[in-house]
Parts: structure tokens; C-alpha cells; sequence
């Protein structure tokens, strides 16, 4: 499948470049953003963060606000950064933030109109890494990483997959969809009224289901606005069963839910994904 590149500019010694492709999957144009360390090399490939954003975000408001470059050039890891949703004048959209384009929750959509275009779980977990592995000197170790919506794709994804990813960490994620304003507009939206069909989208259920999951480092901000209604960490910490598996969950003083909060943790959480890629 063709790349168009958009944009590359040096930094710490690597490349952050954006592209632009079709998808299959998502039936539109998309785009995407990558950070290659400068260890990146035919003969040198190197392991790969997948970083999943929060609503209203794109490809680039991690690039941009987080600060991640200098410790994955340390650490020869590879970034790709993609939007959040299907894009385009053809894709269903909804007034609000939180539903539709910029809203994608990292779910296959099975609902009217959302369905034609809405794929991202199938998008995140097959088309964009198959694309990634195609075109770039990475290997096929991965791990994965999100902020809030994203936070709460990263979980999803890396719960349900864990021979595809060696850990998985998430920013003042969306812990329990089902049971939270932002999870039950989306869920209702992308998948129905049968609430069964939303439990396979859930950390907090998903959680309780398996037996055992991959390293998980959660951080939270004590003063995110959103934390009682919206996130509810207590209800992860709630469902963590240590013979699953690390699942560490850090409540942090003062911070909030902006891009200040993730570029104040990101080295540790880029520390914590290439400890368990290079093992
Ligand atoms: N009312 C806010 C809600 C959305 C929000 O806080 N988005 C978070 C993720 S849930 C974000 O990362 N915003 C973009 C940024 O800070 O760069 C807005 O419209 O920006």
C-alpha cells in the first residue's frame, strides 16, 4: 500500500515524518506520524510504541506536547502516532466532541451510520502495524500506550491481545466505559442497546475475564477534572488481580489531564515499554 510522506523533520538525532495512505479498514484517507530513533536501521530494526490519543486529538498532539523524543532516541524505540478516528466530508460526524470524528474509541463500530467507516480496533491492531512493518526498519515488537480515550484503547487492545504486545501502559485512562457519560454515548452510538456487546470494550470487565495479562503502568492525576465521573481509576485498582499480572496504577498529586501531565511521566512510561521489549 502507498505512503505519501507529508512532513519529516530531525530530532534527537532521528525523524519524526508524517504520511498520509489509504485504508482499507477504515474505507477513507488517513493519516499517521512516526518517530524513528536514530538507531533505526534495513539491518538494525528496531521495537515500536503504538500511541493511541485522547478525544479531539490527531496524530500530532502527542508529537507535539509530549516531550517523548529525546528518551525513545535513548532507547532506540520507534513511535507511530495515529488520529483518532476515520476522517473525511464522507464520514459520519456528530456535533459533539465526544462522538464521532476525533471520537473513534478504538472499536469496531457494528451501528448505522458509524459501521461503513468506524473500524479502529481493526485498523490499530492489523492494517496500520502491517503498514508500519512494510515500510520502516522496525521488528514486530510492540507495546502500547494512550491518554484517556486512548488510554482507554490501549488497555482494550492490549488486554485482548496479548501475544501482540509485551506491555501496555495508559494516561489518565477511560477505565470503565459501560459505566462513565463519555463511555455509554460512544458505546450506544458505535454498538446498540445491547449492552452485552459492550463488555468486550471494557478494561474493568475485560479485566475480570482473562487470566493472565501483560505488565500494565497506569498514571493519573489527583486534579484531572475528569477523574470521578469520567475516568475512575478506583475501579481498575478494584478488579487488579496480581496473579494476572503487573498492574500498576499511580495516583499523582496535582496533576491534570493535559499534555503537561504525560510530557511530567512519559520518560518513565518509555522506560517501562523498552524494558519489556528488549527481555
Ligand atoms: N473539552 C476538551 C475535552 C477534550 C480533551 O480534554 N481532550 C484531551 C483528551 S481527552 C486532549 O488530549 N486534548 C488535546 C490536547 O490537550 O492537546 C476539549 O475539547 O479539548
Amino acid at each position: 500500500m502507498a505512503l505519501e510522506n507529508i512532513t519529516q523533520n530531525k530530532v534527537f538525532g532521528g525523524w519524526h515524518k508524517q504520511y498520509l495512505h489509504d485504508s482499507e479498514v477504515l474505507n477513507c484517507r488517513m493519516q499517521f506520524a512516526i518517530y524513528l530513533p536514530p538507531q533505526a536501521a534495513p539491518s538494525a530494526p528496531v521495537p515500536v510504541l503504538y500511541w493511541l490519543s485522547g478525544l479531539t486529538c490527531t496524530d500530532q498532539n502527542f508529537m507535539q506536547k509530549s516531550g517523548a523524543f529525546r528518551m525513545a532516541a535513548k532507547l532506540g524505540l520507534a513511535i507511530v502516532a495515529m488520529d483518532t478516528s476515520p476522517r473525511g466530508e464522507d464520514v459520519a460526524d456528530d456535533d459533539g466532541y465526544d462522538l464521532g470524528q476525533g471520537a473513534g474509541f478504538y472499536l469496531n463500530a457494528t451501528e448505522f451510520p458509524w459501521s461503513r467507516h468506524y473500524q479502529m480496533y481493526d485498523y490499530v491492531t492489523q492494517e496500520l502495524p502491517n503498514l508500519i512493518q512494510q515500510h520502516f526498519p522496525v521488528s514486530s515488537v510492540r507495546s502500547i500506550s494512550g491518554h484517556s480515550m486512548g488510554g482507554h484503547g490501549a488497555l482494550t487492545i492490549g488486554l485482548k491481545n496479548p501475544t501482540l504486545y509485551r506491555s501496555i501502559s495508559a494516561f489518565s485512562p477511560i477505565t470503565h466505559p459501560t459505566q462513565c457519560p463519555w463511555g455509554q454515548k460512544a458505546f450506544a452510538a458505535y454498538l446498540g442497546s445491547d449492552r452485552t456487546t459492550w463488555l468486550q470494550y471494557d478494561t474493568c470487565e475485560l479485566i475480570k475475564r482473562v487470566d493472565k495479562h501483560v505488565p500494565v503502568l497506569v498514571d493519573q492525576g489527583e486534579s484531572d477534572d475528569f477523574l470521578e465521573e469520567q475516568l475512575k481509576p478506583d475501579s481498575l485498582v478494584a478488579v487488579s488481580a496480581p496473579e494476572k499480572g503487573e498492574l500498576n496504577v499511580r495516583l499523582q498529586p496535582g496533576y491534570d489531564h493535559s499534555y503537561f501531565f504525560i510530557a511530567s511521566f512519559i520518560d518513565e512510561h518509555l522506560q517501562f515499554h523498552a524494558k519489556h521489549m528488549t527481555e
